[in-house]
């Protein structure tokens, strides 16, 4: 698979290196203030800034190039790419999270937002730990994991920071290198329940990430993680 690196930074590298290793080529690294050009690419992967994220994958879809997008922090403007998706008979999968570990914790969280629905005396917030560099606050996984929630439960929508009832605080922390850790709490007067997902590096979103483009590049249509790992 001949692939266009969109971003070529801590991701566009971790991808880059996995890639080879499976086979892959990289035939494009397209960075701030570059031209865009996807030579002979079978698929373009965008890791790259919130700003930058909408053109990145529009180009991609116009360019006829399906695009798999990772970059967090842009997700208001999502309904525009499905339709331009739609317009260019194209292929787009954004995950605001490709590990696979992570994937099975957002089922896991709407299993157990769906057991506590009914339990009164448990508050649910939560917490996600990012490196210094990170741009945005909450993280993406935590607003996937939020909405998780909120589809299961009486939460009506969260909120970074301050508690306010019936939203679901989230706490984000910024340290050192922390690849990335989410933990969900359910607290009660008695006990507290703790689920939580701690990445090690990067390996993990980088590998899902290559793995969707594999599952992507022959493929039309706008479609999600859930897809790719076939979660019921
Ligand atoms: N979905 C997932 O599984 C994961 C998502 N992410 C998300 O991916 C994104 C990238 O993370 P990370 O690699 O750590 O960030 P980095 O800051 O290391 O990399 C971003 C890269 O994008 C480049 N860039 C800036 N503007 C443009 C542009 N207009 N076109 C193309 N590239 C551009 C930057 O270049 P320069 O430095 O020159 O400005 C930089 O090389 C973030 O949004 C992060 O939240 C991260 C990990 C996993
Ligand atoms: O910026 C990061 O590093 C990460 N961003 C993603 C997010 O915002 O959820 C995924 C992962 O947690 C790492």
């Amino acid at each position: 698979m001949k692939i266009a690196l969109l971003g070529y930074g801590r991701m566009g590298k971790t991808i880059e290196k996995l890639a080879v290793e499976r086979g892959h080529s990289v035939v494009k690294k397209i960075d701030q203030g570059d031209t865009y050009d996807f030579a002979d690419a079978d698929v373009a992967i965008d890791f790259s800034v919130p700003d930058a994220a909408v053109d990145n994958i529009s180009m991609a879809l116009k360019s006829g190039v399906p695009v798999v997008s990772g970059t967090t922090g842009w997700l208001d403007r999502y309904p525009e790419m499905v339709a331009l998706c739609k317009e260019n008979n194209g292929a787009f999968i954004y995950a605001s999270n490709f590990s696979v570990g992570v994937n099975i914790f957002f089922e896991l969280n709407k299993k157990l937002a769906q057991m506590m629905k009914a339990l009164d005396s448990y508050n649910v917030s939560m917490t996600e730990v990012h490196h210094i560099h990170k741009l945005d606050a909450p993280s993406g996984t935590a607003i996937t994991l939020a909405e998780g929630i909120i589809e299961e439960s009486s939460k009506t929508d969260w909120i970074l920071g301050n508690e306010e009832s019936n939203k679901i605080t989230i706490k984000a922390v910024r340290e050192a290198e922390v690849p990335g850790t989410h933990t969900i709490t359910y607290q009660s007067d008695v006990d507290e329940i703790m689920i939580e997902h701690k990445a090690h590096s990067r390996n993990g979103f980088a590998l899902g990430a290559i793995i969707a483009a594999e599952w992507l590049k022959d493929k039309k249509g706008v479609h999600t993680m859930k897809d790719v790992l076939n979660l019921s």
